[in-house]
């Protein structure tokens, strides 16, 4: 399809991780994947939606059902979606109790790449992640720890840093 001019007030952005398409009204700053039909909205309610950008670190557990089930610690991850949730359990119960720092569990455990730097993946704003981690970011207050997340890229612990 001809890439058709957009409706006035938006702008097409790409996503870093997702290496899809997403859409960023320039009033609001809020994104939509799906590509808008009529111009972006300049009131945007007046009711702030939480912060514009959050820094959060990740714990990621692959499964054979995940996107590309593969990472720097397994060339091919077999383990099944059960005992992946019961991997990310057991991290998450190690941090919260103080047995084992986020950070010394990512850099072990992780399959994302961001394990080199603990699991942090620096600041992002919304429209930049996969839609349930992006809910769940920023849905956490600075220093809280998430319950499991479940993405395309498999099952995550997200703890917000800023
Ligand atoms: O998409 C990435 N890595 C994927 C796994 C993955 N999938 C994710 C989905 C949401 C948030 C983080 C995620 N990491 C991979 O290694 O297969 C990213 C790695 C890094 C590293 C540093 C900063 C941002 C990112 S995003």
């Amino acid at each position: 399809m001809a890439d058709e001019e957009l409706p006035a007030g938006w702008e097409k952005r790409l996503s870093r991780s997702t290496g899809q398409h997403y859409y960023l009204n320039i009033y609001t700053k809020e994104s939509q994947w799906d590509r808008p039909d009529k111009p972006a909205d300049p009131s945007g309610n007046g009711k702030t939606d939480g912060p514009e950008e959050v820094q959060c670190s990740h714990l990621l557990v692959k499964h054979s059902g995940s996107r590309r089930p593969s990472s720097w610690r397994e060339e091919n991850i077999t383990r099944s979606k059960e005992e992946a949730l019961d991997l990310v359990k057991s991290y998450r119960e190690q941090i919260a109790s103080g047995k084992a720092t986020f950070a010394e569990l990512a850099s072990k455990y992780s399959d994302c790449s961001s394990a080199k730097r603990g699991g942090d993946l620096g600041p992002f704003s919304r429209g930049a992640m996969q839609k349930p981690f992006e809910q769940a970011a920023f849905a956490l207050k600075v220093g809280e720890l998430s319950s499991p997340v479940h993405t395309d890229s498999g099952i995550h612990i997200i703890q917000r840093t800023a």
